[in-house]
């Protein structure tokens, strides 16, 4: 690789910065990798090199951190996200497309936001970097993949409606958004998975998936006739499945990736059998996005125990993305 992968700062309170050296480090030099921020916002000690643009990453050695410079209006406190700061760290995402979508960039890795010191501080009308992204590339259908590194067989979940009150469930899960969720699982499921011949198992909405409308009828009514529909169009996909008993490992060992009808549905899944290894990826932009599954943790930062595996698989899982899609 040339061009290097772009880490974000995330929130500066959060976790983001004291695991960049590290996960920088751990990827290597065969992997370029600039971090957007403001280095005051660095542990202390931290080494790093300030660069002007992007392209000048490869030539910074692994063991220090490339930076580019992102001035916020505040040095940060870890632990104690600051609402001023949250203008800065709207703006590195911003930087951070900018420079995906001007092909200056290889891919882009997000550290955590919160996003409700980004509501306070910003008036982010976001509830995610997913919804955020896409709207900056002007994309209408993107969605969100979790995906483990470190469990066999491996899990890859897709929920179709991501950050929204399980109340508005019902009426989001729609055929449109199922039809959607499969399609970007089983168009990435090729491109950046090298997997040629996607299986795609669909979970049902309600417990037992419904078991023949004793409990729910949107299986029987439009969930099993959407998937055999595309399953008939040659998309890989089966279900609907009771979603309890579909991410043992002799389940998971039948697919390449669940689509979930909800967040949690697919989410505690895979933050149970691989927290500290899950990775993010977001389906459907025009360029390569992937983050740690985890949050910015203000419980435990700027002391040093935080986990940085979850940050260096997603900035691996980036580069086999790059390779991947380079053929
Ligand atoms: N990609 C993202 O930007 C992203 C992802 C998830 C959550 N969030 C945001 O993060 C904030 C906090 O969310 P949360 O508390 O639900 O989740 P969290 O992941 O921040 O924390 C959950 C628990 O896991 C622990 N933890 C998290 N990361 C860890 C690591 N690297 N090493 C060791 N322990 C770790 C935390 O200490 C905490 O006990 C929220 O504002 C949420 O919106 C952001
Ligand atoms: N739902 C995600 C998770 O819990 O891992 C998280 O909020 C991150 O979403 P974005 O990548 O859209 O910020």
């Amino acid at each position: 690789m040339t061009q290097p992968i772009l880490l974000t700062c995330g929130d500066p309170a959060g976790v983001g910065p004291e695991l960049a050296l590290t996960a920088r480090r751990s990827v290597g030099a065969a992997v370029p990798v600039v971090w957007l921020g403001d280095p005051r916002h660095l542990p202390p000690g931290t080494p790093w090199i300030q660069i002007d643009a992007p392209e000048a990453a490869a030539g910074v050695p692994a063991d220090r951190l490339a930076v580019l410079r992102h001035d916020f209006p505040a040095p940060a406190v870890a632990g104690r996200p600051d609402p001023a700061n949250a203008p800065g760290v709207v703006a590195v995402i911003r930087r951070a497309v900018d420079l995906a979508q001007a092909g200056r960039i290889a891919a882009i890795t997000t550290a955590p936001i919160s996003k409700e010191i980004l509501k306070q501080g910003a008036n982010f009308a976001f509830p995610g970097h997913t919804e955020y992204l896409a709207h900056l590339a002007g994309v209408g259908e993107v969605a969100m993949m979790l995906a483990s590194t470190t469990v066999t067989p491996p899990l890859r979940s897709v929920p179709a409606t991501i950050h929204i009150a399980l109340d508005e469930v019902p009426g989001s899960f729609t055929p449109e958004v199922l039809e959607s969720a499969i399609r970007l699982t089983h168009a990435a499921l090729i491109r950046d998975f090298g997997i040629a011949t996607p299986r795609i198992a669909i979970a049902g909405l309600n417990p037992h998936a419904g078991e023949n409308g004793v409990m729910g009828f949107d299986e029987q009514r439009w969930i099993a006739p959407l998937v055999a529909r595309l399953a008939a169009a040659g998309l890989g996909c089966f279900g609907p499945l009771p979603a309890d008993t579909m991410f043992h490992a002799p389940a998971r060992a039948r697919y390449d990736a669940a689509v979930c009808a909800y967040h949690d549905q697919a989410l505690i899944p895979i933050k149970t059998l691989d927290f500290a290894g899950g990775v993010n990826v977001t389906l459907g932009l025009p360029f390569i996005r992937t983050s740690p599954d985890h949050g910015t943790a203000f419980d435990i930062a700027g002391r040093g125990v935080a986990d940085p595996d979850s940050t260096i698989a997603a900035l691996r899982m980036a580069a086999g993305m790059v390779k991947a899609r380079a053929g």
